[in-house]
């Protein structure tokens, strides 16, 4: 079904909880069609990354020029780094009818939250912090400084998470994706039949 406008639906969730690993999951499935908003950021590229594809990797002299312009929707310090949403594409996207996904931390999705209260927002859970742990360590990017750094910030992440409409646990890569697959399909369905109710409530006889 062609829509007016696509959903913006954010997902957060401590670093190292899977939101990369359960996007790409997402973006795999045939049964739904989302587009990824690619944040820039100032960190250094890890093995693998590409530029334009994983990050728009950019200078702070660059990334805060842009701050300066407007040109980013929200945009967050986070362990060092700046990370930041290019406002245009956001826009472009969800008025031509497609759904688009941002993959943020919590700060940033607050101020996409005063923007966009429409938006739909979803905090991913690991199943246990000692898992989250192990899961940042076993992904083998990270140096033990920034590892601790990142944990102290999980615990100020899940702190917020009452701020998001949905919390989804990342137990199975596979479960969660049905999970967020679920809440997309009905926040669908539910503003659909909205708008029906709607248009039918004010037509004129
Ligand atoms: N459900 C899961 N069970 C076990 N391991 C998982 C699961 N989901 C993700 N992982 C693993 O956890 C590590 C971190 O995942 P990922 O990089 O997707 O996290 P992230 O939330 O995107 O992190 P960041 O915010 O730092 O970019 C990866 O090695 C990934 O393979
Ligand atoms: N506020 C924003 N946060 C972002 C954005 N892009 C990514 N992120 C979040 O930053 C942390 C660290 O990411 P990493 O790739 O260095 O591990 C993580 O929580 C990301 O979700 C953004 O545009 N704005």
């Amino acid at each position: 079904m062609k829509r007016e406008k696509g959903l913006l639906i954010v997902l957060s969730g401590p670093s190292g909880v899977g939101k990369g690993t359960v996007r790409k999951a997402l973006f795999s499935q045939e049964d739904i069609e989302l587009q990824y908003s690619i944040s820039m950021t100032t960190r250094q590229p890890r093995e693998g990354e590409v530029d334009g594809v994983d990050y728009f990797f950019r200078s702070r002299e660059k990334f805060e020029q842009l701050i300066k312009e407007n040109r980013l929707l929200e945009w967050a310090e986070f362990v060092g780094n700046y990370y930041g949403t290019p406002v245009d594409y956001v826009r472009e996207t969800i008025e031509s009818g497609k759904d688009v996904l941002l993959e943020i931390e919590v700060q940033g999705a607050m101020q996409v939250k005063e923007v966009f209260p429409e938006g739909v927002f979803i905090f991913l859970v690991p199943p246990s912090l000692s898992e989250l742990r192990s899961r940042i360590v076993g992904r083998g990017t990270e140096t033990e400084d920034v590892i601790h750094n990142r944990m102290q910030m999980a615990k100020e992440e899940i702190d917020l998470m009452d701020a998001y409409d949905y919390v989804v646990e990342n137990d199975k890569v596979e479960f969660a994706c049905n999970r967020i697959k679920a809440i997309v399909q009905s926040e669908h369905c539910r503003r659909d039949r909205v708008a029906k109710l709607y248009k039918s409530l004010t037509e004129v006889e």
